[in-house]
C-alpha cells in the first residue's frame, strides 16, 4: 500500500494474510465522491473541513474542555474491541457467552490519566461516546463548527436517513476494531493520528462468517485476522476486500453493510475519531437480481423469523440442512 503520506510507516501496521486494492481518494469537491458515494462504494475524501473543528481535540484541550459527564470506555486484556450487544447477551441461549471487554463509565481525566500511565501488559482502553450536551461549551461550539453543509448535502443528496449519533472515539495505538458491518451509513472523521480501514463488500458475507444474528456478537465476523483458522473458515483466503490508512482531516466514507475492520497505527500516539452514522434511507424501486446488502438484510430477516418460530436456536442448523442439503445443493 502506498505510504506517500509522510505520517505512517508500513511498519505501524498489523500483519495480514490477505492482500487488498486501495480504496480511490479524492478532493471532497470531486464529481466521483458522490459517483462513489451514490454506488455505495467506500471512498476516502480529502480536504474536507467536516470535522475540521475538532483538530484542535488534543487529550489536554478535551480534558479542559470536556466537562464532567461520564465517558463510556472499554476495557480489553489484548488490543481487540469486539463489539457485542448488552441485551443479547442476557438472553438465555447465550448463557455461555463471555463478554470480551469490560464497559466502563469513566471521567475523562481519569481516562487520560490511565492512557499516559499505561504500560505492557495493562488493560488497553478505548473511549467510544456519542456526543451528547454533557460535553462542555467549547466542545458544544466546535461542534456545531462541523462542516454540516457537507454532510447534510451528502444526506441528502443520497437519501440518507436521519443522523442518528457523533461517535466520539479515542484509541490507544494498536488498537483494533474487528471485522463487522453496521445497517447505517457511516462518514468516518479522522481527527487525530491514523487509522487503517480494511472494507470488504457485503457480498463476501460467505468469506466473513458472521455470528448468527441472535448471538451478542451479531455482524460480527468470526474470523480472527491475526490467526484465521482456515480449517472453520475455508472461504476467508477468497476475502478479496480494499483498504486505506486516513489520517487528520481525512474522512472515509463506510458504505452501509460493508464489512470493516479499523486498527490506530503503532506510532507512538492515541487516535482520535468522530464518526456520522445515518440510517439508510428508503430502498426505493427494487431491482433484480438484488444487490449484496439487500441478500444480507433478507437473511438477517430470515434468522430472526426462524428464531421466533423455532424459539430453540439449537433448532435452526437442522431446519436449514433439511431444506438445503440435497435439494438446493
Ligand atoms: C464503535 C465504532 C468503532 C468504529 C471503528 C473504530 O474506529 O475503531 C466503527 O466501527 C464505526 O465507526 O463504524
Ligand atoms: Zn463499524
Amino acid at each position: 500500500m502506498a505510504n506517500d503520506n509522510k505520517g505512517w510507516d508500513p511498519s505501524q501496521l498489523r500483519k495480514c494474510d490477505l492482500e487488498f486494492e486501495e480504496i480511490p481518494r479524492f478532493v471532497y469537491n470531486d464529481p466521483r465522491v458522490d459517483e462513489f458515494i451514490s454506488e455505495n462504494k467506500p471512498v476516502v475524501i480529502l480536504g474536507s473541513k467536516l470535522a475540521k473543528a475538532a483538530e484542535k481535540w488534543t487529550l489536554d484541550y478535551l480534558e479542559k474542555n470536556m466537562g464532567n459527564g461520564d465517558f463510556t470506555v472499554f476495557l480489553s486484556k489484548n488490543h481487540k474491541f469486539k463489539y457485542y450487544d448488552d441485551k443479547k447477551s442476557m438472553l438465555k441461549s447465550n448463557s455461555d457467552f463471555i463478554p470480551p471487554t469490560k464497559k466502563l463509565d469513566m471521567k475523562l481525566p481519569e481516562f487520560i490519566k490511565r492512557l499516559r500511565e499505561w504500560k505492557k501488559g495493562d488493560d488497553r482502553l478505548y473511549l467510544q461516546q456519542g456526543l451528547n450536551n454533557t460535553v462542555g461549551p467549547a466542545i458544544v461550539h466546535d461542534f456545531l463548527n462541523f462542516d454540516w453543509n457537507f454532510c447534510t448535502s451528502k444526506q441528502s443528496k443520497h437519501n440518507w436517513g436521519p443522523l442518528t449519533s457523533n461517535l466520539l472515539l479515542i484509541g490507544m495505538e494498536g488498537n483494533v476494531t474487528p471485522c463487522h458491518y453496521d445497517e447505517q451509513q457511516n462518514l468516518f472523521a479522522q481527527v487525530h493520528g491514523y487509522k487503517r480501514c480494511i472494507l470488504f463488500p457485503p457480498d463476501q458475507f460467505d468469506c466473513l462468517y458472521p455470528h448468527p444474528v441472535h448471538h451478542p456478537h451479531d455482524r460480527q465476523s468470526m474470523v480472527d485476522f491475526d490467526k484465521p483458522d482456515y480449517s472453520r473458515f475455508p472461504k476467508f483466503r477468497e476475502a478479496r476486500g480494499c483498504e486505506t490508512v486516513i489520517g487528520p482531516g481525512e474522512v472515509l466514507y463506510i458504505p452501509m453493510y460493508w464489512w470493516h475492520h479499523i486498527e490506530s497505527l503503532m506510532r507512538g500516539s492515541y487516535t482520535v475519531t468522530v464518526n456520522f452514522w445515518y440510517k439508510g434511507g428508503p430502498n426505493g424501486t427494487v431491482t433484480y437480481p438484488l444487490k449484496g446488502h439487500q441478500k444480507v438484510a433478507v437473511m438477517r430477516n430470515v434468522e430472526k423469523m426462524l428464531l421466533d418460530v423455532l424459539q430453540d436456536p439449537k433448532e435452526i442448523p437442522p431446519l436449514l440442512r433439511a431444506m438445503v442439503l440435497g435439494r438446493y445443493t
